[in-house]
């Protein structure tokens, strides 16, 4: 291409940018290969733990073909200081303006991506989208330009770069216009696991990607108003910011289910962040014991009830008795004698302090052994450190020990209490009526912890009673999502795995399907330890269509009653269909609006009740059509899943064809779950719905 022709057409200028900054990366990759370990690793588990670190830094500069390195671009008004250019990792990710074009003096020019790529002098050919001198491209406007003169949004198809779309954000002539771009992206497709949104971060959600680590975020939405999306952008800007910090402490991200957790689980690798554990909160409870029971819901509504703790730490130190006797320590031809009433001051000490359990079982020892050598000087000897712990280690000090701070064994000790109406009946005194107490003893008292059957709300108050014995250990940030479904109990112990460092609590009150789920934000953030917290509301809908959400919103009076619908950022005319069919008729008509979806792009998700799923299963491989489970990835050969409606929560399809919502409602205890249930089937659909029903529609659709 002749040099006067490629100066002047922007798109190929940008591409040549691209081209530099993919042999940058490649350069810098290739860098990272040819470094030679032999000479600096003392030894075999330092080279291999270095190695390690190389692969992995490898693998983050890998240049993905279909992920563009950068998709936007900024025009500083001005030089930008190196402290706003660096991000928290380092590096002045800075952009020597490239052509000298667009009448620009003395600014400068960033390209915004993934990653940080810079040249072989260092100088940076794109910036990490973290960093903060890449904040005004999610942030300035027109009525705060931020210094930007220009911004620019590049669109890729099939990684070439094959678009542009320009803002003067100085320029008083020129209109505010929706970007055409943001809406293609937002009307993309879906096929495959759930991916990230670094292009097209709103003002409102970026806000929250990028608040502190110092404090608590809890986000309400409504359904796709990007809190998954907004929550997982968030731990990949915590880890930019505060890289060391989080590396040490840990992050963790909490999801409903394993089939949730699928599909979101590639989002941070394909933001270059490998290092996240996410884990539903069975996961987090279950190591101590199997789960094989489940609870009726009275039952775990009351299991799950923050009253239960109490009831736990009364327990718990209830072990702890008034010493009787007093101990007798004899080494060599002496004797030393510590009395009863002296333990008893220590005990009672040790019971007034904000300690664990275990730890003072731990310190009473050193305390009595202490004691003796207070009297052993007395008497002239001069004991040191090792006798101290030599008389603490005393078969007399042990023994009386065991008979006053015992060890507590926290599946033992939860076994007890629902098994041992007594002892249950003592320590729920005052908390717990006698109805709910016989409703959470064992109907068949389990012998022992192993035979046991154990439900998951029984796994959690374990794990209270373990935190009770000994800390949590705490991470640095943690993630909770679809978290209005939490029970009191569980908030707590998501709460202790971060009880020094902070959360991003992410839900809608109207999705709450679980008996105890949340009924307001403020008692949730209580139970979870951070009262503290701020309460961001999203109300800009990136899912579901204009027609669609309209329709599902009428059922909101009904099932959070003060909650405003979401705004549809997608038009998309004739979304929504109706259909009213025989019940005899039903399952072939089911299988029909999924054939009609098939011809369309992007994945179908059927949607209907938990008990309809085996004859739907049934009419589809009658009619030859093969389909997924939730959590099975999408792809372009096998694009439709059949989904349990209790599996459909935080999920979505570009197609969702809705069987009976009556029998959705009905699958539920009661019929306020029932309609948020089907709420939530309702909204999972980004370009069409199609419901189809014999039985009458529930009266708030009508
Ligand atoms: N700023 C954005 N740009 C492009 N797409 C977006 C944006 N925000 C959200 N989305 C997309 O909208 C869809 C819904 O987002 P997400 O699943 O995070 O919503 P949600 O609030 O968690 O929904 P739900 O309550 O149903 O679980 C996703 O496909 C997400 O990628």
């Amino acid at each position: 291409m002749p040099a006067h022709e490629e100066s002047s057409n922007p798109l190929v200028r940008e591409r040549a940018h691209l081209a530099a900054s993919r042999a940058a990366l490649r350069a810098m990759r290739e860098d990272v290969q040819a470094l030679d370990i032999r000479d600096v690793t003392a030894n075999w588990v330092n080279a291999e733990v270095l190695q390690s670190q190389i692969d992995d830094r490898i693998k983050s500069l890998a240049d993905l073909a279909h992920t563009p390195l950068f998709f936007g671009r900024l025009d500083y008004q001005h030089l930008v200081g190196t402290e706003t250019a660096e991000g928290a990792s380092g590096g002045v990710a800075r952009s020597a303006p490239a052509g000298g074009g667009c009448g620009r003096r003395e600014g400068e020019r960033f390209y915004i991506g993934r990653r940080h790529v810079h040249d072989a002098h260092g100088d940076p050919m794109v910036i990490d989208w973290r960093a903060p001198v890449s904040q005004p491209f999610y942030q300035a406007s027109r009525n705060n330009p931020l210094d930007v003169d220009h911004r620019r949004r590049f669109g890729y198809t099939g990684g070439e770069l094959t678009a542009y779309e320009d803002e003067h954000l100085t320029d008083p002539t020129e209109t505010e216009q929706t970007s055409k771009l943001l809406q293609a992206e937002i009307e993309r497709p879906r096929v495959g696991p759930m991916r990230d949104i670094v292009a097209t971060i709103q003002p409102e959600q970026d806000e929250i990607v990028r608040s502190d680590l110092g404090g608590t975020v809890c986000v309400q939405g409504g359904p796709g108003t990007g809190k998954t999306a907004v929550g997982l952008h968030r731990v990949a800007y915590l880890l930019y910011a505060h890289r060391e910090r989080l590396a040490r402490t840990g992050t963790l991200v909490v999801g409903p289910n394993r089939s949730f957790l699928h599909y979101i689980e590639q989002v941070l690798p394909a933001l270059g962040e490998m290092e996240v554990r996410q884990a539903t909160v069975e996961d987090l409870v279950a190591s101590r014991v199997e789960v094989r029971g489940t609870d009726e819901s009275a039952a775990a509504v009351i299991k799950g009830d923050a009253r239960m703790a109490e009831v736990l730490r009364r327990a718990v130190r209830s072990h702890v008795t008034t010493p009787a006797e007093p101990v007798v320590v004899v080494r060599g031809s002496r004797r030393w004698r510590v009395p009863a009433y002296e333990i008893e001051e220590m005990t009672v000490e040790l019971l007034a302090r904000d300690m664990r359990y275990g730890a003072a079982h731990e310190a009473l020892p050193q305390r009595i052994a202490h004691a003796v050598l207070v009297r052993m000087e007395e008497a002239g000897e001069a004991p040191d450190d090792r006798v101290q712990n030599a008389v603490a280690r005393n078969p007399a000090v042990k023994a009386a020990v065991k008979a006053i701070w015992p060890a507590v064994d926290p599946a033992k000790l939860v076994l007890r209490i629902l098994t041992d109406a007594e002892f249950l009946a003592t320590h729920a005194e005052g908390l717990l009526t006698g109805d709910e107490q016989k409703q959470i003893l064992m109907a068949r008292p389990a012998r022992s912890v192993k035979s046991a059957r154990w439900t998951a709300a029984d796994a959690v108050l374990i794990d209270e009673a373990a935190d009770l014995v000994a800390r949590t250990h705490s991470l640095g940030h943690v993630v909770i999502d679809e978290a209005q479904d939490l029970s009191p109990m569980q908030y707590r112990a998501v709460g202790r795995r971060c009880s020094t460092g902070s959360a991003t609590v992410l839900g809608d009150l109207a999705q709450g399907t679980t008996p105890w789920s949340t009924r307001s934000w403020e008692q949730a953030l209580f139970h979870l330890g951070k009262s503290d917290a701020v309460v961001e509301e999203l109300t800009a809908g990136f899912r579901v269509p204009r027609e669609v959400i309209a329709y599902a919103s009428r059922l909101l009076p009904s099932i959070a009653p003060g909650l405003a619908p979401v705004e549809s950022v997608r038009e998309a005319p004739g979304s929504l269909a109706v259909r009213e069919v025989a019940v005899a008729d039903l399952d072939a008509a089911v299988v029909a609006a999924c054939e009609e979806s098939l011809l369309q792009e992007g994945s179908i998700g059927l949607i209907a009740a938990d008990a309809r799923i085996p004859a739907l299963s049934a009419a589809l491989a009658a009619a030859g059509h093969s389909f997924l489970s939730p959590g099975q990835e999408t792809t372009a050969e096998s694009r439709l899943t059949l989904v349990p409606a209790s599996l459909a929560k935080g999920l979505e399809y570009d197609y969702v064809v809705l069987d009976e919502p009556a029998a959705v409602v009905d699958g539920e205890p009661d019929e306020r779950t029932g309609l948020r249930r089907l709420y939530v089937a309702l909204t999972r659909a980004v370009s069409g719905l199609v419901v189809l029903h014999a039985a009458p529609l529930p009266d708030q659709l009508g």
